[in-house]
């Protein structure tokens, strides 16, 4: 008989379940409290009752959990100085979407060596999201993997949908039942409207495949999730920050009946992956916020405790700490520098309660 199925495959291995994780890394009350009350005031700044900026800022990736502690220690006494303007939560992420081929994040390769440890990379990435929620600091990710959300979502105060599955029906299914509030981003060819799109289906319920708390498929029903937005993080046809690309989009999403107010991706398409260009679009965007603009909620920025970016080396001992492998990031002085610059911005607007 002619085999049929399994040609490509070459093994499959058993993946420990989202019960056992939890059990062996068990969310705090600290940071459950965190988790949800930074998610409350995202929505708020979402719905404009918060005035304040949200600010994802963090790493491309995360590949190293020492660096990521490191870099989250620097990052916490500034949000706590800005927090009268801004809302900053780390950007933790452990799954990279890739344009054809590359690592594709701690989750999939912790060892960075092609081993696909799968299992020790949930592990890792929960108990390190766990450490920066106690230590006080929220964290943003992208969910990429449908399966993921189940060992992680619940330490996650933002997350994004990326510019390569916006588009796909099995990632706006997974954001109708998400418990935090989403961001798309738009497409890579910098067009929103799929973008849009996806808020309008992520906002419905569906009824689609994924596995429950012990790791059985099953078929997941949902509510629809109210907290989707956009986010522009500009295209193969150039930037999308610009105040009258910001004024457009949030025009065409409320005619559509969608959240206005949006988020600017400082990196990606509009910096043109010149990480340099990163305080360019933040520069523009703080005078957009001087002059009182309504629609920017917030911006995203890639940062790390080195600028720039490496490739994985060969011999793994030769990685630069503290800078990024995938994309470039400017260095933390330069982060600094940046979200200072956005809350003087800011603090020109947030009403004197004197
Ligand atoms: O942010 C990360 C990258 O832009 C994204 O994962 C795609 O990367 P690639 O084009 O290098 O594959
Ligand atoms: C992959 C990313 O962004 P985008 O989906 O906008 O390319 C990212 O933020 O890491």
């Amino acid at each position: 008989m002619k085999q049929t199925s399994d040609l490509h495959v070459v093994e499959t291995r058993s993946l420990i379940s989202p019960a056992e994780i939890h059990q062996k890394l068990p969310l705090s009350e600290t940071a459950a409290d965190l988790v949800a009350s930074t998610r409350d005031r995202v929505r708020s700044i979402l719905r404009n009752s918060d005035r304040r900026l949200l600010v994802i800022v963090g790493p491309c990736s995360i590949h190293d959990v020492n660096a990521a502690y490191d870099y989250g220690q620097k990052l916490l006494p500034l949000r706590e100085e800005l927090a009268d303007e801004l809302e900053i939560v780390m950007r933790v992420y452990f799954e990279k979407p890739r344009t054809t081929v590359g690592w594709k994040g701690l989750i999939n390769d912790p060892h960075l060596d092609g081993s696909y440890d799968i299992n020790t990379g949930i592990q890792r990435a929960r108990k390190l999201l766990l450490g920066l929620a106690d230590m006080g600091l929220p964290a943003a990710t992208e969910l990429l993997d449908p399966i993921i959300p189940q060992y992680i979502a619940d330490v996650i105060a933002w997350t994004a949908i990326g510019a390569r599955t916006t588009e796909s029906q099995t990632h706006r299914e997974m954001a109708s039942g998400l418990s935090m509030p989403i961001g798309f981003k738009n497409g890579t060819d910098g067009s929103f409207h799929i973008a849009a799109n996806a808020m309008l289906s992520a906002s419905q319920p569906h009824h689609f495949l994924g596995i429950n708390h012990d790791g059985l498929a099953s078929i997941v029903s949902t509510t629809g999730n109210p907290d989707g937005h956009l986010v522009l993080r500009g295209g193969s046809k150039g930037p999308n920050y610009a105040a009258a690309d910001i004024e457009e989009a949030a025009y065409q999403l409320a005619s559509m009946g969608l959240h206005a107010r949006v988020m600017v991706d400082c990196s990606h398409g509009n910096s043109n992956k010149d990480y340099r260009r990163q305080s360019v679009v933040l520069s523009d965007l703080a005078e957009q916020v001087a002059e009182g603009s309504r629609h920017l909620m917030g911006v995203m920025i890639e940062s790390h405790l080195v600028e720039g970016n490496q490739p994985i080396p060969a011999d793994l001992s030769e990685l630069r700490y503290g800078q990024s492998i995938t994309d470039p990031c400017v260095d933390f002085p330069t982060t600094e520098k940046m979200l200072r610059e956005l809350a003087r911005a800011q603090r020109g607007l947030v009403p004197s309660l004197a």
